[in-house]
Order: structure tokens, then sequence, then C-alpha cells
């Protein structure tokens, strides 16, 4: 069989919170028609609270279990194809990052450290953003976590001063080469 006839490619976005993903995420689907698969919004859903209530009742484990629980839902070989918004932490985990890249064509959303700061600053979804000093939280996990963003991703898009139209476009032109297969 040729490897991944059954396994229907999605587009999958990551990248840090504040990143973009749920936005653009909504306007792949407008523009596409595929499913979309907010993890964070299908987690609440499931668990029938929000994040926040997540963290602070059973904490940030019990989250990245669910998180990998439906990655590996998501990787069934029946799957349809998708558009897949992640959180910005799902890529800690090395299986996620496996199950992510098989998952599809990967995309990395990213942005300054101040553009991130006044997008998540918006509103209090964000638990580990709780702090008492979020710009040095965000940079500390930005170190962290870029080496796995850039080694998961196919695509690594800058989205500052571009719209969610714009960064969906340039996904849109970079995904036909990766689904094609044609240059
Ligand atoms: N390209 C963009 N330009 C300006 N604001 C944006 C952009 N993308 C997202 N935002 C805004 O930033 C905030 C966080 O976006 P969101 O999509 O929730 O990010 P993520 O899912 O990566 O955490 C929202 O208020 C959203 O409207
Ligand atoms: O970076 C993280 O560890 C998290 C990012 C959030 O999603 P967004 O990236 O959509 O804000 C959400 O999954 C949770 O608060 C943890
Ligand atoms: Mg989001």
């Amino acid at each position: 069989m040729t490897e991944g006839v059954n396994v229907p490619k999605s587009i999958v976005l990551i990248g840090f919170m504040g990143s973009g993903k749920t936005t653009v995420g909504r306007e792949l689907h407008q523009r596409l028609g595929y499913p979309l698969v907010d993890m964070d919004h299908l987690i609440e859903q499931r668990a029938g609270k929000p994040i926040t209530a997540i963290f602070a009742e059973s904490g940030e484990d019990a989250f990245r279990d669910m998180e990998t629980a439906l990655l590996q839902e998501l990787s069934a070989p029946d799957a349809p194809r998708r558009i897949i918004s992640t959180g910005g932490g799902v890529v800690v985990r090395p299986e996620n990052r496996e199950l992510l890249h098989q998952l599809g064509y990967v995309v990395w959303l990213h942005a300054p450290v101040d553009t991130i700061l006044e997008r998540t600053g918006r509103n209090r979804e964000r638990p580990l953003l709780h702090t008492e000093d979020p710009r040095a939280k965000i940079e500390a996990l930005l170190e962290l976590r870029r080496p796995w963003y850039q080694a998961t991703a196919h695509q690594a898009v800058d989205t500052e001063g571009l719209d969610s139209s714009e960064i969906a476009t340039g996904i849109l032109e970079s995904a036909r080469y990766f689904f094609t297969g044609h240059v």
C-alpha cells in the first residue's frame, strides 16, 4: 500500500498563545470547508468547563493528557481531512510532536513578544499567563518551545502586520505544493 493513502492529510496550526491559531483556523475552515477542530474548544466542550477550570481543578498534566488523547483520536486512519487549531503547549510532549507531524501539513504561526503580550492581554482565558510578569513568562516559554515549533512545522509564518485572511492565503499557497507534490 502506498504510504498515506488512507490517511487524509489535514492542515495543522501550531504556535505560541496569541499567535492566531484559533482565528486563522476559522478562516481556513471558511475557505476550504474542511471540518474545524479547535483542540482547546473541543477539550472544553467535552470537559464541560473552561481551560482555566481544568488547570485549577485537575492541573496542567491532566490537561496535557487530554491533548494527547485527542491527538491520538484525530490520527485515526479513517479521519477526514480537517483544519486543526492546537493549543500553544501541544508541542511540549515528544509523542504529540510525532502525531502532529503525521497528521498533515503543519504550520507554525509566530509573532513578536510585544504582539503576543497585547493579544493575550485581551482576556483571562490563558491560565499560564495568570502571573505577576506575563512578559517574562512568555519569554521563558518561548525560549523552551521555539525549537519544538520549528522542528514540527513544515512552514513558519510571521503573522506580524498581516490579517488572518492574508495569513490563510499564504498558508494555502504553500500547502498546495505539499498536497500535490508539484512545485
Ligand atoms: N493576524 C492577527 N492580527 C491581529 N490580531 C490577531 C491576529 N490573529 C489573531 N489576532 C487576535 O489575537 C487574539 C488571540 O488570537 P487567537 O486566534 O485566539 O490565538 P491563539 O489561538 O493562537 O491563542 C484574538 O483577539 C485575535 O482576534
Ligand atoms: O501555551 C499553552 O500551554 C496553552 C495554550 C492555550 O491555547 P492557545 O495557544 O490557543 O492560547 C491553551 O491550550 C492552554 O491555556 C495552554
Ligand atoms: Mg486558540
